[in-house]
């Protein structure tokens, strides 16, 4: 069937140019010159989407934008003066799909009608209940829970899947900020493009600008091949900056220039290319906060946090507790390929929904993870769980929330009644305005986590995140080394000692002690570095049994940083016993 659009702008020769480019494209359009005409069209006909200029004769586009995107699932897209982002960014708000600036690029006008039809295909079916399209389906197979708080949060990720808006994702450590990022995607008119997780935290400073961008060979000493950057990775889908408050200020200037001109230039190339992809963005910061202490530019906040959603803590919706150990019980199975697949005692169930979950869903999958691995049956009861014994106050009801960090729920602490998603997933997202923290940084505690995961030897770019298990590594991390899996700081700290003087017995003599006459590294500095930094990381892995956590400890670094340096430097346990 033939698309339809409404065209809106008080500028003939501009409606034409779009009536043009639309026809070629095989739409049919009509024009409005005025706000009134628009009302009139809207009420009169059926559209696929909307493109409407911001300034018209007779009122704002704005309330166009208000009126259609309050009222129907439509498309409506903003042509905005070059320069007034601000107003782009209300319309974004507002709920207008994306923008387009004057003077209008052509390129620019087709890509966006082209994601505003993917947009209109998206749950055609008239037939089809709300909770069985394909795009529920997905949502509700990947991002696991039913409880009041999160019905409303997957209402509005569908809404969000369809809008470009930039989107900040807030929320404590191992809420599920990574996995709405990657549903926002997956749901969006982009899903055939990449999506481009990045760990913001986790690139070495000297290394960002090439990592974002990329360079060219021989741009600088060590850029041995051209190289791609993350954005022209992107390109066409999404870029997922997670940690982002973790990036420092030099890079922010030069990410918001990129985010706001929708180019970037190479290191080491004359001419800026044009990059299409749309910004998620995640910390479990505080961002606003940082805004204030300087830490944060204000411009680039304002600009990555249009929209907020902000993501519950598992003590918050512990109703979703048994449903998300089924879903992890049965991942283990089929990853560790059980024969019969775990499940949990009702005692163990219940002992679940009282712990204090400060690493929430990613503390719940390693916490079964480590069960599995203990429980020598498929049934999993409460001494395989490895938690305390629960205190005739810890059961009573609402006992572990309010007992959570310390605090009780407060509108700086909220919990699931408090705070229904509808009303407070989506903030209003002005720099001035506080966002309330679910939690304070001790949230983030690594050493809540029973198990640390390692990630596989992926073909992903290094600072890429990614939250995936590896059973056989885990299996013999806590078959092998017990007391290292289970966090005996003592006995690293009296291994520590040993690091410097392991590290030269561990050197592959090939790699790292290849010095030539000049007393300088033979295959070069970069290389040489690597080389060390590698026996160095394996040299902390041995001593610690493997257990990054502790490995990154003694090596004076985070666990992230030592996971990622990992990924970048292919070390992997399996490879070197
Ligand atoms: N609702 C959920 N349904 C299924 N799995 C979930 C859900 N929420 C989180 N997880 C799982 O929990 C783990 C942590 O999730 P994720 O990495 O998305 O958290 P995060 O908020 O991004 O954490 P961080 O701030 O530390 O990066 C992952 O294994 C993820 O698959």
């Amino acid at each position: 069937m033939t698309k339809t659009a409404l065209v809106v702008d008080d500028e003939v020769d501009l409606c034409r140019l779009m009536q043009i480019t639309l026809t070629k494209m095989g739409i049919k359009s009509d024009v409005a010159y005025t706000l009134s005409q628009a009302r009139g069209y809207w009420q009169e006909r059926e559209y696929d989407f909307c493109l409407t200029d911001l300034k018209l004769p007779d009122g704002s586009g704005l309330e166009l934008v208000k009126e259609i995107s309050g009222s129907t699932n439509t498309p409506i897209a903003v042509i905005t003066a070059h320069g007034s982002m601000d107003l782009a960014i209300e319309a974004l708000k507002l709920g207008a799909f994306d923008f387009v600036n004057k003077p209008l690029e052509l390129p620019r006008l087709r890509q966006l009608v082209e994601n505003a039809l993917k947009v209109t295909h998206q749950g055609d079916d008239p037939e089809a209940a709300p909770e069985c399209t394909p795009e529920q389906k997905l949502l509700d197979s990947r991002l696991i829970g039913d409880s009041a708080v999160m019905l409303p949060l997957k209402n509005t990720i569908l809404k969000l899947a369809r809008s470009q808006a930039p989107v900040f994702l807030s929320g404590a450590s191992g809420t599920g900020k990574e996995v709405v990022a990657r549903l926002i995607h997956d749901l969006s008119p982009r899903r055939d493009g990449s999506f481009v997780p990045v760990n913001c935290g986790a690139i070495p400073s000297e290394l960002m600008e090439s990592e974002f961008f990329g360079h060219k060979k021989g741009s600088f000493t060590g850029a041995v091949a051209d190289k791609q950057g993350l954005f022209q990775q992107a390109n066409g889908g999404t870029l997922f900056l997670d940690e982002v408050a973790d990036l420092p200020l030099a890079m922010q200037v030069k990410l918001l220039r990129a985010i706001q001109e929708k180019t970037v230039r190479t290191i080491g190339d004359t001419k800026e290319i044009p990059v299409d992809i749309r910004i998620l963005s995640a910390t479990h910061k505080d961002l606003a906060q940082l805004v204030q202490a300087g830490t944060f530019r204000q411009d680039l906040y304002y600009r990555i946090n249009v929209i907020e959603l902000k993501l519950p803590t598992l003590n918050a919706r512990r109703d979703d507790i048994p449903v998300l150990a089924t879903h992890f019980l049965a991942l283990i199975a089929e990853e560790w390929q059980l024969e019969t697949p775990p499940s949990l005692t009702a005692a163990a169930c219940e002992r679940l929904q009282h712990h204090d979950f400060a690493g929430n869903v990613r503390e719940l999958r390693n916490l079964l993870e480590r069960a599995v691995t203990l429980a020598e049956t498929p049934n999993i009861d409460i001494n395989h769980l490895g938690l305390p014994a629960l205190t005739p106050t810890d059961t009573e009801p609402h006992a572990v929330n309010a007992a959570t960090q310390g605090t009780a729920p407060t509108a700086e602490t909220p919990d699931a009644h408090t705070h229904p998603a509808s009303a407070d997933t989506l903030l209003p997202n002005s720099p001035s305005e506080q966002m309330a923290p679910i939690y304070s940084s001790a949230a983030r505690d690594d050493k809540s986590q029973p198990i640390q995961t390692p990630t596989s030897a992926s073909n992903l770019h290094p600072y890429r995140t990614h939250t995936q298990h590896y059973p056989s590594v885990i299996k013999g991390a806590a078959a092998n080394h017990p007391k290292t899996a289970q966090g005996d700081s003592a006995e690293t700290i009296n291994t520590a000692k040993g690091l410097a003087s392991t590290h030269q017995a561990a050197q592959a003599p090939n790699e790292t002690t290849n010095i030539n006459e000049a007393g300088l590294p033979a295959q070069g500095l970069e290389h040489y570095l690597q080389a060390q930094e590698k026996q160095l990381i394996i040299t902390a892995l041995k001593q610690t049994g493997w257990n990054k956590t502790q490995a990154a400890e003694l090596l004076g670094t985070t666990f992230r940083s030592l996971r990622y340096r990992m990924k970048k430097l292919e070390i992997d346990e399996d490879q070197l016993e």
